[in-house]
């Protein structure tokens, strides 16, 4: 079997790119950044440290790498079994004009094998919107086949991978944490689901990406942010000063009671799982800086992402949000001169002020309790 993975980053070399190759999968990265495609070409092979109660070298071996860009890419989408994607959200757009070209050129060359593709980013139905952007990239005359030929098959993907620490000059490096956990939706796939050992599958996707999402997300976005404004530089330092592990355990608690009111899952494991992912959080072997947990502010006070959306399933059950309200006003106090994101909300802030800037990013009513009581937090917190 073979896959074309795009994204040889962080998750893409220490989880899914990994999780292939340990399965006996030939693994192709297709990435934009010439020194990691060339040191990939060179070794067909890295080394990944992975680090829990015990720390161990794994080394990923048989892989070998293309630029995104070039039309490589587009004849091994022609041929490969199965594309995986973990570019970041943003990035899905700018593949999928590629993603078509392969299969216009698989249909063309009359293959009958099926193909799946399944984009590993942090969001709801990743492939979905991924599939929307590779439609609007085909000729119409295409889409019937690819509905017949091509699964866009949905996942959730939980493993911190931080980028590697300051000093290490191999452009390869990789530190994961020893949990992993892929889910895909299992009624998505053309032909048989491939059995991968680490990948599992499910038919109740939904309710185990927004578990993934709206709990480990939410949590470790709020501990980033408060982490922040608390002077904590990583994710470690700030979950153990216990003011900011206080509104973090109660914040995942008020999502999880959505959590448990939409999916009925049993209070005391969802209880159990939140402990676990405070103790991720707590990992000392990994250096995860607060300002890449938080990157990408516009993003995360979107109506779909990690606070925002469980904010507002509290307010569907009537559930109590305190705790979601503090660190959304985190959240808009989050800065960072290497993201962009972060300094076009700054500049929104400025302009509109705290109400209409969130209102406009996160969709809430502008005019509503809940926005005052988030702009009241913000303010408390100048
Ligand atoms: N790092 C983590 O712990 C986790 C990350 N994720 C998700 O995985 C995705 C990737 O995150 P990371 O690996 O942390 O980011 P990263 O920045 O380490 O990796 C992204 C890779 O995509 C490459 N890339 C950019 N544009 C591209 C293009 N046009 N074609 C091909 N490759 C391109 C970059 O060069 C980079 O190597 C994100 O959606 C993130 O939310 C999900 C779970 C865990
Ligand atoms: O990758 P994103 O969506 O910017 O958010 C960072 C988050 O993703 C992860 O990288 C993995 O789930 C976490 O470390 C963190 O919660």
């Amino acid at each position: 079997m073979k896959a074309l993975h795009f994204g040889a980053g962080n998750i893409g070399r220490g989880f899914i790119g990994k999780l292939l190759a340990d399965a006996g999968v030939e693994v192709v990265f297709a990435d934009v950044n010439q020194q990691v495609l060339d040191a990939l070409n060179q070794r067909h092979q890295y080394a990944v440290r992975v680090v829990g109660e015990q720390a161990q070298v794994e080394t990923v071996r048989g892989v070998s790498a293309v630029h995104s860009g070039r039309d490589d890419v587009v004849a091994l989408i022609a041929s490969v079994d199965l594309v995986t994607t973990a570019v970041g959200p943003q990035i899905l757009e700018r593949i999928a004009p590629a993603i078509a070209r392969g299969l216009v050129k698989r249909h063309d060359g009359g293959s009958t094998q099926p193909l799946n593709i399944i984009a590993c980013e942090n969001m709801v139905r990743g492939t979905s919107q991924l599939k929307q952007h590779v439609l609007n990239a085909l000729e119409p005359r295409y889409h019937a086949w690819v509905e017949q030929q091509v699964g866009f098959v949905d996942s959730a993907v939980d493993r911190i991978v931080p980028p590697a620490e300051a000093g290490s000059d191999d452009p390869l490096a990789v530190t994961v944490e020893s949990f992993s956990e892929w889910i895909v939706d299992k009624t998505q796939f053309k032909g048989v689901p491939p059995a991968l050992a680490g990948m599992e599958l499910t038919d109740n996707l939904m309710a185990f990406v927004e578990r993934k999402l709206f709990t480990l997300n939410t949590g470790h976005a709020i501990t980033a942010y408060l982490g922040q404004l608390a002077g904590h530089q990583t994710i470690r330092d700030a979950i153990l000063d216990p003011a900011v592990r206080q509104t973090v355990k109660g914040a995942m608690e008020e999502s999880g009671a959505v959590l448990i009111n939409r999916y009925g899952f049993n209070a005391q494991k969802h209880a159990a799982y939140i402990n676990k992912i405070l103790h991720r959080f707590e990992n000392p072997y990994l250096h995860d800086d607060v300002e890449r947990v938080g990157r990408q502010p516009l993003r995360k006070l979107g109506a779909g992402d990690r606070l925002i959306k469980p904010l507002r399933g509290t307010l569907e059950y009537g559930l109590g949000h305190v705790n979601l309200v503090t660190g959304i006003a985190a959240a808009m106090h989050y800065h960072s001169d290497q993201d962009p994101q972060a300094k076009e909300w700054a500049a929104l802030l400025a302009e509109v002020g705290p109400q209409t800037a969130l209102a406009n990013v996160s969709g809430l009513e502008e005019d509503s309790e809940v926005v005052a009581q988030v702009v009241n937090a913000y303010n408390a917190m100048q």
